[in-house]
């Protein structure tokens, strides 16, 4: 879970591809400070380029590179500007980043500045062109969980996510799901530096500095098809030994030990039981390496970190609660729900100083067709065989926790 934000995303429109480090993804608690960016003029600009007015909009789009010679906006050469500048939370980001890429390509000489941010924990110097001016606010992009480098932003509040052929056939039948209203806006597939990507609306987007957090739905993190594969061909893997024995030194059987390896599904099946997983039908995610969140397991401590998460107000913990029930009747009643085993999909819970919030389901990259007519419940226990995935047990099981903390139950 993740306490933010406003925080740089990997720039919108530039060319360079933005691997996210898992030291760069954001801690449990972190509310990271506003990104301050102090200017530090070294010898001046010869040369600047215009800058796109405003938010992105207007005729220009960061992915435009428009230069002129001499002066940047209000004709203000960047030497006159003051030795020291600060921006505050109103900075647009894509902006300052399409200054940037327009200078690297231009191998121009250029100021410095430091960004003080939370996707870097040190300092970065990083090329920069002053610019007066006015800004909408809008929330960056940030990743709690996942794969490191699976996403990119895009332009207007739409993020990139890499190609994966069973997460687009979701995301093309929910699109007139009923659950559509509780699902990002997809777009297709587009291409960036020749990878494709499924291209879905961000939606943290549209909230102002939001505290979010990502919850594993269902009672099994792996499809029965990967248990099969494991079986019939097993890859034990050293990173998830090494990620084992971080958590829990003494967790590797002897063989494992002398492997210095793991099989995924052991691994995972190992994961679920440390969680909620097993126990309650869900998990809390945590994409750093707070490794202690990886056991939050009983209900005490699930509920302590959801008050923890809404820094104890109710009222969010009660728009949660109320849109939580709300995606439950409409997936007793999707079609797409019944016909698909939903494995490792999350809620993204989303909310902001405003009182703003809201829940989605995200990551449909394990979610596959049953074969007709087979239906799924997601209540019934898992036994192989059944594809059973325990989505509404765990659902059931988190609205009860949410309205016994709620007052007046
Ligand atoms: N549409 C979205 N809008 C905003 N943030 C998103 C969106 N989709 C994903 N994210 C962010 O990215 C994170 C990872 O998303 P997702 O689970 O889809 O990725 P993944 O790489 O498939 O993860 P996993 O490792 O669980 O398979 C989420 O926790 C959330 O922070
Ligand atoms: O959260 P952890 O403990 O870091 O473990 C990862 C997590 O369970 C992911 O869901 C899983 O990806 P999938 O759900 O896509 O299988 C990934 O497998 P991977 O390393 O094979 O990608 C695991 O490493």
């Amino acid at each position: 879970m993740t306490k933010t934000p406003d925080t740089p995303a990997p720039c919108a429109g530039m060319g360079d591809v933005h691997h996210s480090h898992p030291e760069e993804q954001l801690s449990r608690r972190a509310r990271v400070a506003v990104p301050e960016l102090i200017v530090t003029c070294e010898p001046c600009v010869t040369e600047c380029d215009e800058i796109p007015r405003g938010p992105c909009s207007g005729s220009h789009h960061p992915d435009e590179e428009s230069i002129c010679s001499d002066s940047g906006l209000s004709g203000s050469p960047a030497s006159s500007l003051s030795p020291i500048l600060s921006f505050d939370d109103n900075t647009e980001w894509d902006l300052i980043l399409w200054v940037i890429k327009v200078k690297k390509k231009k191998n121009l000489p250029i100021e410095k500045i430091t960004i003080t941010d939370l996707w870097k924990k040190s300092k970065n110097m990083v090329n920069w062109f002053p610019l007066p001016v006015t800004v909408k606010k809008r929330s960056p992009w940030v990743q709690v969980v996942g794969h490191a480098g699976n996403f990119q932003t895009g332009s207007d509040g739409r993020l990139l996510k890499k190609y994966c052929e069973c997460e687009k056939q979701c995301f093309l039948q929910l699109m007139s799901d009923s659950l559509r209203p509780f699902i990002p806006g997809y777009y297709g597939v587009t291409q960036r530096e020749e990878q494709d990507y499924n291209l879905m609306d961000d939606l943290l987007a549209d909230f102002d500095s939001p505290c979010i957090m990502d919850c594993k739905m269902g009672s099994r993190t792996y499809l029965e098809e990967e248990l099969r594969k494991a079986c019939e061909c097993p890859q034990p893997r050293k990173d998830m030994y090494e990620k084992m024995i971080a958590v829990d030194p003494d967790a590797p059987t002897e063989e494992e030990r002398a492997q210095q390896a793991v099989l995924k599904t052991r691994y995972m099946q190992w994961r679920e039981t440390l969680s909620s997983t097993a126990t309650l039908g869900f998990r809390i995610e945590d994409g750093t390496c707070n490794t202690n969140f990886k056991r939050t397991k009983y209900k005490d401590e699930v509920i302590q970190a959801l008050e923890d998460f809404v820094d104890n107000n109710m009222l969010i913990l009660r728009s949660y609660q109320q849109r939580l029930k709300e995606l439950r009747a409409v997936l007793e009643k999707s079609d797409f729900f019944k016909a698909h085993e939903v494995v490792g999909s999350s809620l993204l819970f989303i909310h902001d100083l405003t009182g703003k919030a809201g829940i989605w389901m995200i990551d449909f990259g394990k979610t596959v067709p049953m074969p007709p007519p087979l239906t799924l419940d997601h209540r019934s226990p898992w036994v192989e065989g059944n594809r059973e995935d325990g989505y509404l047990w765990g659902l059931d099981n988190f609205i009860d926790i949410l309205t016994n903390v709620l007052p007046g139950k």
